[in-house]
């Protein structure tokens, strides 16, 4: 079995792969400031739930848009999963086709994403990740990625309209339900999904004009399906994507 990471900025997300079948996974929140032997405790504990025993791991890879965590998660692999982790970044094999200013400055998550979303839906592609910030990455008819579009999150938009207006609360992200909303908190609801729905749309209609194409668009992270339901664009939800790309590029680097 090996073990796939990928370390987000608010949650790390773990799978367990047995060949090509996702066995367990499972989410930790991102802590700055955890220790090596506080996110082994978790790890030991989570493989004990699963019954899965250290030995039976026999490869770590990890992907991270963290970099401050990097040293402290190094660690926690080698020392509770017995393996150095594969770390998806300069000198590993993606078989992707880059086209971005500089390649090094794309996350990881993306590479990621691009590498699964081009193996399981080919291209013309867009894959749209909800995570803390949500991302766009085109890859083109050729299989070329091209770059894409970073927004503001869900959950960082909503926590912007709380933090900065003093009589807006922090709100639950569901969906209300109609778009005028007759109380505060539904209205910030209405603001929030069904604007970002259509933030999601009005991004996908331009790739699809600047680029005359029509690429399936597949939608992954943490609030994909909230957020998906509503817009004309996404084609999928694909939860799985960013661990099933871990799984693919670590199968070309051994
Ligand atoms: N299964 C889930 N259901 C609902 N919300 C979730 C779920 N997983 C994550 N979230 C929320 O989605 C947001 C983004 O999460 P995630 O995709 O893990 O982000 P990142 O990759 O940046 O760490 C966070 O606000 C998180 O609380
Ligand atoms: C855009 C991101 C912050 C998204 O990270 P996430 O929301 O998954 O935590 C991450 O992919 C990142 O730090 N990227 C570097 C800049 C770039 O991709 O060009
Ligand atoms: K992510």
């Amino acid at each position: 079995m090996i073990l796939v990471v990928d370390v987000g900025n608010t949650n790390i997300v773990l799978g367990l792969y047995d060949g090509p079948a996702l066995k367990q996974h499972w989410r930790l929140s991102t802590n700055r400031s955890s220790t090596v032997d506080e996110y082994g405790i978790l790890l030991t504990n989570l493989f004990q739930i699963a019954g899965v025993k250290a030995e039976e791991i026999k490869g770590v890879i990890l992907s991270s848009v963290v970099p401050p965590l990097m040293p402290t998660l190094e660690q926690l692999f080698r020392k509770y999963a017995g393996h150095e982790p594969l770390i998806v970044g300069p000198g590993i094999k993606t078989g992707l086709n880059i086209r971005y200013e500089n390649p090094k400055e794309i996350g990881a998550d993306r590479i990621v994403n691009a590498v699964a979303g081009l193996e399981r839906y080919g291209a013309p592609l867009v894959v749209v990740d909800f995570g803390t910030a949500t991302t766009f990455d085109y890859i083109d008819p050729s299989g070329t990625y091209l770059g894409g579009v970073i927004m503001p999150g869900v959950g960082i938009s909503a926590e912007a309209l709380y933090q900065r207006a003093s009589k807006l609360p922090r709100i639950e992200l569901s969906k209300p339900r109609h778009v005028i909303g007759r109380n505060t908190v539904a209205a910030m609801q209405s603001g929030i999904i069904y604007g970002y729905a259509g933030q999601v749309d009005g991004i996908v209609n331009r790739i699809r004009r600047e680029h005359k194409v029509e690429p399936k668009v597949v939608a992954t992270g943490g609030l994909a399906r909230l957020i998906a339901e509503e817009t004309e664009t996404i084609d999928t939800v694909d939860e799985m994507l960013t661990l099933e790309g871990l799984r693919i590029i670590y199968e070309r680097n051994v």
